[in-house]
């Protein structure tokens, strides 16, 4: 069984901003998945089974592992602050934890394992890569889009000791904006009562601290891989597109991209950028399977990719 998502048809926009998108007609869209013979071009069918046998992103199984999540994003609601955030960036502002390549960094990343992931089975490296040669196979000309597959999730190595041993509620997990209401679609929402922020009255209303259409760089998001990635590839120089910082801050923020939620703080410029967090999404989540992609024989091409966008050594 497969699930058939159609393919999002954006204009020439993109163009504009060093971005291009495929003719999207000659396309087949399929990420290397398994596909029903029947499969046309331009729609993606997303396997529908996890590496557990479980559908994907399902928070209610009634499993050993899925309490495992539950956990943590109860510790996660309690713990995410408006405050908590603001010390976060201010201390990692600093990147002064370690000097290494993108490429060591995915290395690294091998030692992290991501307790809130209900479909991950394998190492992370693999996700990267995984996720990476699909959306490449399906996306061949846009080599940025590539190389953001196989970093967006290096901010991980926040829960390693060297860069500071974060708890994973710190680190991993769907994100979501602080300083107004915690919207519904949170997965697990009932454990924001706990959040202190809730007692906040400048917090508490749809808008909260903001103004409507402020852009969602101006919003706090929760503290995590995704905002301590981006900083990384912005304060380091990285020529990556606007398009691919995006998907990079906002890849774990699942109330917006699949809820639709929280988009009254969006401006114009975030409505563009969503088209492709959309597209990316798909490959993030459902290119988790079992199938290994052979890191030696990939390696040449994503290092051509690291030498065109970022400098050599990074600091973290
Ligand atoms: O559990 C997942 C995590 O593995 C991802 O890296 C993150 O981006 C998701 O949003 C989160 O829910
Ligand atoms: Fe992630
Ligand atoms: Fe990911």
């Amino acid at each position: 069984m497969t699930i058939l998502v159609e393919h999002v048809d954006f204009g020439s926009q993109f163009d504009d901003k060093n971005v291009h998108s495929e003719d999207i007609n000659e396309l087949v869209l399929d990420g290397g998945f398994p596909q029903p013979k029947n499969a046309s071009q331009n729609t993606f069918f997303a396997p529908e089974i996890n590496a557990f046998g479980h559908s994907f992103r399902n928070y209610d199984e009634e499993s050993e592992r899925q309490k495992g999540v539950e956990e943590f994003y109860r510790l996660q609601h309690i713990n995410q602050t408006y405050d908590f955030v603001k010390k976060m960036r201010e201390e990692y502002k600093k990147l002064d934890k370690a000097e290494m390549s993108i490429w060591e960094c995915c290395e690294l990343l091998n030692e992290v394992v991501d307790e809130s992931d209900p479909d991950l089975d394998e190492p992370q490296i693999q996700h990267l890569l995984q996720s990476a040669e699909a959306i490449r196979k399906d996306y061949p000309n846009e080599d940025w889009l590539h190389l953001t597959a196989l970093i967006h999730d290096l901010g991980k190595i926040l829960l390693l000791p060297k860069f500071g041993e974060l708890p994973q509620w710190a680190v991993v997990g769907d994100t979501f904006p602080l300083g107004c209401a915690f919207d519904e679609s949170n997965v697990h929402h009932k454990y924001f009562k706990e959040n202190p922020d809730i007692k906040s009255p400048a917090y508490n209303t749809k808008n909260g601290i903001y103004n409507e259409g402020c852009g969602l760089d101006n919003v706090m998001m929760s503290w995590g891989h995704d905002d301590y990635m981006t900083m990384v590839a912005k304060e380091n120089g990285s020529t990556l597109p606007n398009a691919g910082l995006f998907i990079i801050r906002y890849h774990s923020f699942y109330p917006l991209h699949k809820e639709g939620a929280y988009t009254h703080l969006m401006n114009e410029e975030d409505f563009e950028n969503l088209k492709w967090l959309h597209i990316f999404n798909k490959y993030d989540l459902y290119s988790k399977s079992k199938v290994l992609v052979d890191v030696e024989e990939v390696r040449p091409y994503y290092l051509s990719l690291i030498e065109k966008y970022f400098p050599a050594k990074l600091r973290w």
